[in-house]
């Protein structure tokens, strides 16, 4: 037996990090940054106007009033896109689009809403100092400045950044592709009819979402049947286009445990059992350098199992810190009872409220019982030593994906 941390320890010690990729942008999204990347021109790259309305000189209009508008004749229009060549005089003004260039000699914009908004001639009814509503070339991002660091995880956000810079590429860290595949003679396709003793794969659909939340590419490969041959097949036909692998089922003690039966001595797979529950049986080894996660059959526990290692491993394997999911402290609503010697992962409802989060575990806590963790948005971590807990203490509570 081992703990969670020593399983963990291991599998992060033995993934490998993945090579970084030059991909186009969008291809890009979810990868996580292997270069830094620099801005080659200032943002905005050109003085511009913050407002539709028009340039002027501010001197012209600092006495203006309802009263005693300054009147300006309007040489003409800058659009957002035109080449910026034009300039105005003292006395004389243009009507500029948010976003357009400004003109030389012009140094402050007065928006249309203090105007008569007049094409030949228009009439100002407001000062405004020098500055007013242009938006200086550098504000943002100054020429040569890090926009986007190695190590980040290209989000919308940041892949906005790096566009606006004018990348069209960027070398990432891919999203890890994870092949899933669920092990049982009893299991069919949702939709599919079923004879006594069948049941629906739950576990390759649950497992291959989670890969997607965990910010992998989630393939879902067909179930195979308690064969061992099938299962090694399939395995080792997947091997080509993954970076890892999550089986689920046939790790335990059956008669029929095929996935154990067949990796054993394959690569440096190796069968634990870990300190947990759920998620006792656990196997991980890499099947030709590419990582194999064989999680138990038991839908909670090959959940559990996923979100404890799995998750973490695909982190690791981007160059992210393989942290575990977000945790917050909470009191428990009830009194839970834990089995000395396991660390145990309790199916939870947390909520908030008045500045502080309460913690209240799901009825059904058998690792069978998918409805409970489907209506559960955390798991209660207790700790080996966690024994029997009273309402009103505190406990750690993993919060799952949502
Ligand atoms: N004698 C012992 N029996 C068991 C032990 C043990 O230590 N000694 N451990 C138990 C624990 S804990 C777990 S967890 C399970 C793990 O079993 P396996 O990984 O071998 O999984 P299976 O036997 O294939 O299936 C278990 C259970 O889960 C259902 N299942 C499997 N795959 C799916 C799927 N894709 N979708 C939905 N449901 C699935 C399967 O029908 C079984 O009911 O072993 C205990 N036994
Ligand atoms: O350890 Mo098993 O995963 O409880 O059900």
């Amino acid at each position: 037996m081992r703990t969670v941390d020593e399983h963990l320890a291991d599998i992060l010690a033995n993934v490998p990090v993945l090579p970084p990729l030059d991909l186009a942008l969008l291809e890009a999204a979810g990868g996580v940054l292997a270069e830094p990347v620099t801005a080659p021109v200032p943002l905005p790259p050109f003085d511009n106007s913050a407002m539709d309305g028009y340039a002027v000189v501010s001197a012209d209009v600092a006495g203006a009033s309802e009263a005693e508008p300054a009147v300006l004749p309007v040489i003409g229009d800058i659009a957002a896109g035109d080449s910026g060549v034009t300039a105005i005089r003292p006395g004389l003004t243009a009507r500029i689009m948010t976003g357009a260039p400004m003109p030389a000699g012009a140094d402050a914009v007065i928006p249309v809403e203090w105007t008569d908004g007049g094409a030949a001639t228009v009439r100002i009814t407001r000062p405004a100092p020098p500055g007013h509503y242009i938006r200086r070339s550098g504000e943002d991002v100054l020429a040569g400045q890090v926009v986007a660091s190695t190590g980040i995880r290209l989000g919308a956000t940041q892949l906005g950044m790096l566009a606006a810079v004018g990348r069209a590429r960027a070398v990432v860290r891919p999203k890890p592709r994870v092949v899933v595949l669920s092990t049982g003679t009893e299991l069919r396709e949702p939709g599919s009819e079923l004879a006594p003793g069948q049941i629906w794969d739950s576990n390759s659909f649950m497992l291959t979402a989670a890969v997607i939340e965990a910010g992998g590419v989630g393939y879902r490969q067909t179930m195979v049947e308690d064969d061992p041959r099938k299962v090694l097949e399939t395995l080792e036909d997947q091997l080509v286009r993954a970076d890892a692998l999550v089986t689920s089922g046939g790790v335990s003690m059956g008669a029929r445990d095929v996935v154990k039966e067949v990796l054993t001595g394959v690569g440096t797979v190796q069968f634990h059992k870990v300190r947990m529950r759920p998620g006792k049986p656990q196997g991980f080894g890499l099947m030709e350098g590419t990582p194999i996660f064989t999680l138990p059959g038991n839908p909670v526990s090959a959940y559990v199992s996923f979100q404890v290692f799995v998750r973490p491993a695909l982190r690791a394997m981007q160059g992210l810190p393989p942290e575990p999911l977000p945790t917050v402290t909470a009191v428990l609503a009830e009194d839970v009872k834990s089995p000395a010697g396991l660390a145990h992962f309790l199916r939870a409802t947390l909520s908030y409220n008045q500045h502080s989060y309460t913690v209240t575990p799901a009825e059904g806590q058998g690792s069978h019982q998918l409805a409970a963790l489907s209506s559960a948005n955390a798991l209660i971590a207790l700790p080996e030593d966690a024994e029997d807990l009273p309402a009103g203490s505190y406990v750690e509570v993993l919060r799952l994906p949502s």
